[in-house]
């Protein structure tokens, strides 16, 4: 029974019987359209052209479509041509010759073409789902051809629609028009897994793109709560991100991306560490810049500073919370600096750098007056950049710690557990938190590290739990047992290395473990699925992105260059349709770009749904239905007089 109080201020809106049943009758035809394909993503570390490639080309939805329309009347090439028009009008368009004499005649049938594949795609949705998509310009012309029907008076009046839309002078914009259409109607909800940021060079322009998108949802990762909290003045954050971005190679997308201003940090490197080669800090070069070409000599300096003040600032937080139990990590300290050794635990271990001009052996941890100086003036260019605090203003509005949506959980990391298989618990106060619980504090924890007054006790706390998360124990965004960053630049034994994943990563491998970690979502793991990123699925070794049984997915497959070893393939998404969950398994971007057509994704169908899913299945169907039954008491009430039509 609806609240009167509600359907009085339903009446507003539905301020008549007519009104309330026309409404009915729209939602009603809704629920029973096909329901719309979800894509998922994880792990596209900042490679935005491979991002863009993959999110237009809808891992070959759009080809399929034309295959199915085109594929006995149309040549192949041609349809190859279609395909990559829609993908990328612009480059396909800046191809053409527009002195042909048959280029008029091009655009013409091409667009008549562009229609058709138009109309196949946005047959799922509602005319005004569609129309909301369009952008103004062409709005009416693409409406009236997207539905005029092929009787022979309306036959004249299309041609006669696209023949003005060329003599006009507007074909190509036109073409650039629909394709982005074309491309919006094969995707209706984009899902990011996590760790948009670092290591690729352009995560600044995978946010421009994702804040483009119309319906988008984002489970962040660990790499982006630590931008996250490089943002919100976290200074050992913004030394993490500062050292992974120089250790990539990512000066295009500091300086010119986000406009964080290196010259103090590289005068401050070159005069530290004059005379050292820093050899050990020498950054990887998967991608050149562009606009900062950065002497590879100097930026190994800059690579170094910024990782011994990132020590030093953690060391500093770890002190500042016990609670964390993290003494263990603290390792400047423990070095022996007349002997050049280290030691961890009972093992003494010899550095393979024992330079630290910038490390008092007394006070190990305090930063010399020219560091905290360097680190303040770069925390401040985080917080000036305009286009970094856009970014992250939207990674909140539109992230979250998991989603539960149409039956999957999604999280990017993992759920942490015990080696018995049950859900770890965490003391955080007098409380003890494990499972959803302990997710939906974290998640009030990220918000607070933003919202709250800044540089209160209460913000500092929760941006200094940003950190936790990134590289702690018990985050279930990272869910190792260390960070081992230092190990890595300063002693070769490989055994001080590892990492060790959290229990749950072998138990995702049974059912039970699935269905336990669902059920404690409120899902049916009847019908329900698990969708998880963060680890490289190590394909060549003979691992597979499908667990339990096809209980739970993680997709990093590697879209990130940095992992390509690893996984020996360009990344996997997963799409769910009204038909089927697939995984699309990708070639490396830098293959598939040399020959798209010869460098299609595989695809792997992992189930099929029972029957054609409707909107009615979906959760917003679900709104939908509750609107429906609101709609029907207003009816009532309007009919039976209790409330007054206008
Ligand atoms: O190889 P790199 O870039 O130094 O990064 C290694 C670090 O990244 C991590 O793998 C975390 O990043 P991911 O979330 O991408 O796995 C750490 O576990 C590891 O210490
Ligand atoms: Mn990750």
């Amino acid at each position: 029974m609806t609240d009167p109080h509600y359907l009085r201020l339903l009446a507003r809106e539905y301020p008549n019987a007519d009104a309330a049943a026309s409404e009915i009758i729209n939602l009603n035809a809704i629920l029973c359209l096909p329901k719309g394909t979800e894509y998922f993503f994880s792990d596209l570390h900042g490679e935005s052209e491979a991002f863009g490639y993959l999110l237009n080309s809808a891992s070959g939805i759009t080809r399929d479509k034309i295959e199915w329309l085109f594929q006995k009347s149309v040549s192949l090439r041609e349809r190859e041509e279609l395909a990559n028009l829609v993908y990328a009008p612009e480059q396909v368009l800046s191809q053409k010759d527009t002195g042909d004499d048959s280029y008029c005649e091009w655009c013409e049938i091409t667009i008549y073409r562009l229609v058709q594949v138009c109309k196949t795609v946005a047959s799922k949705y509602t005319r005004s789902k569609v129309r909301k998509k369009m952008p103004e310009t062409f709005a009416y012309v693409i409406d009236e051809l997207l539905h005029a029907d092929t009787e022979d008076t309306k036959e004249q009046y299309y041609g006669e629609i696209i023949h003005s839309i060329t003599r006009t002078g507007m074909a190509e914009k036109f073409i650039i028009t629909i394709s982005r259409l074309i491309r919006q109607c094969s995707i209706d909800m984009l899902h990011i897994i996590g760790d948009i940021f670092d290591r690729g060079p352009h995560a600044d322009l995978v946010m421009d793109e994702l804040m483009g998108f119309h319906d988008v949802d984002i489970e962040w990762g660990n790499h982006d709560v630590s931008w996250m909290g490089a943002a919100t003045g976290n200074l050992a954050l913004v030394a993490n991100v500062v050292r992974l971005g120089i250790s990539y190679n990512n000066f295009d997308l500091l300086e010119d991306g986000y406009g964080i201003n290196l010259r103090a940090l590289s005068m401050f490197a070159a005069e530290v560490y004059q005379d050292d080669p820093c050899t050990i800090f020498t950054p990887h070069i998967l991608d050149e810049n562009t606009y900062d070409p950065v002497d590879i000599p100097l930026a190994a300096k800059m690579h170094k500073a910024i990782a011994i003040i990132q020590f030093k600032l953690e060391g500093q937080l770890i002190a500042r919370h016990p609670e964390y139990q993290m003494e263990d990590r603290v390792l400047l300290d423990k070095i022996d600096f007349q002997n050049g050794t280290v030691t961890i635990g009972e093992t003494t271990y010899p550095l393979t750098d024992r330079l630290f001009p910038t490390v008092s052996p007394e006070h190990p941890l305090e930063l010399t007056p020219a560091e905290e100086e360097l680190i303040h003036t770069l925390a401040l260019s985080f917080s000036h950049s305009e286009k970094l605090r856009k970014h992250i203003r939207f990674l909140y509005s539109h992230g979250s710690m998991y989603k539960c949506v149409n039956s999957n959980l999604l999280y990017h990391g993992c759920i942490l557990m015990t080696e018995d298989g049950e859900f770890d618990t965490v003391s955080i106060g007098d409380k003890t938190l494990s499972g959803k619980e302990y997710l939906d504090y974290i998640d009030t924890q990220v918000r607070r590290a933003y919202f709250a007054a800044p540089g209160s006790e209460e913000q500092r706390n929760a941006s200094d739990f940003l950190w936790y998360l990134w590289c702690g124990p018990k985050s279930p965004l990272f869910g190792k047992s260390k960070m081992a960053a230092f190990e890595r630049y300063f002693i070769l034994e490989p055994e001080t290395h590892t990492e060790a994943r959290n229990p749950y990563y072998n138990l995702i491998e049974q059912r039970e473990t699935c269905e336990k970690i669902l059920r404690e979502f409120g899902l049916d793991p009847a019908h329900s699925h698990i969708v998880n990123g963060h680890v490289p699925v190590k394909i060549r070794q003979g691992e597979s992105p499908i667990k339990a049984g096809g209980l739970l997915f993680i997709i990093d497959g590697g879209i990130s260059k940095a992992y390509q070893k690893q996984t020996g393939i360009g990344g996997y998404t997963l799409i769910y349709n009204s038909h089927h969950l697939a995984l699309a398994q990708h070639k490396p971007y830098e293959l598939a770009k040399q020959d798209f057509s010869k460098n299609a994704p595989t695809m792997q169908i992992v189930e099929i749904m029972p029957r054609r899913l409707t909107v009615g299945d979906t959760d917003n169907g679900k709104q939908v239905a509750q609107q429906i039954e609101e709609l029907t008491e207003l009816l009532k009430a309007y009919r039976n007089g209790e409330i007054k039509e206008k």
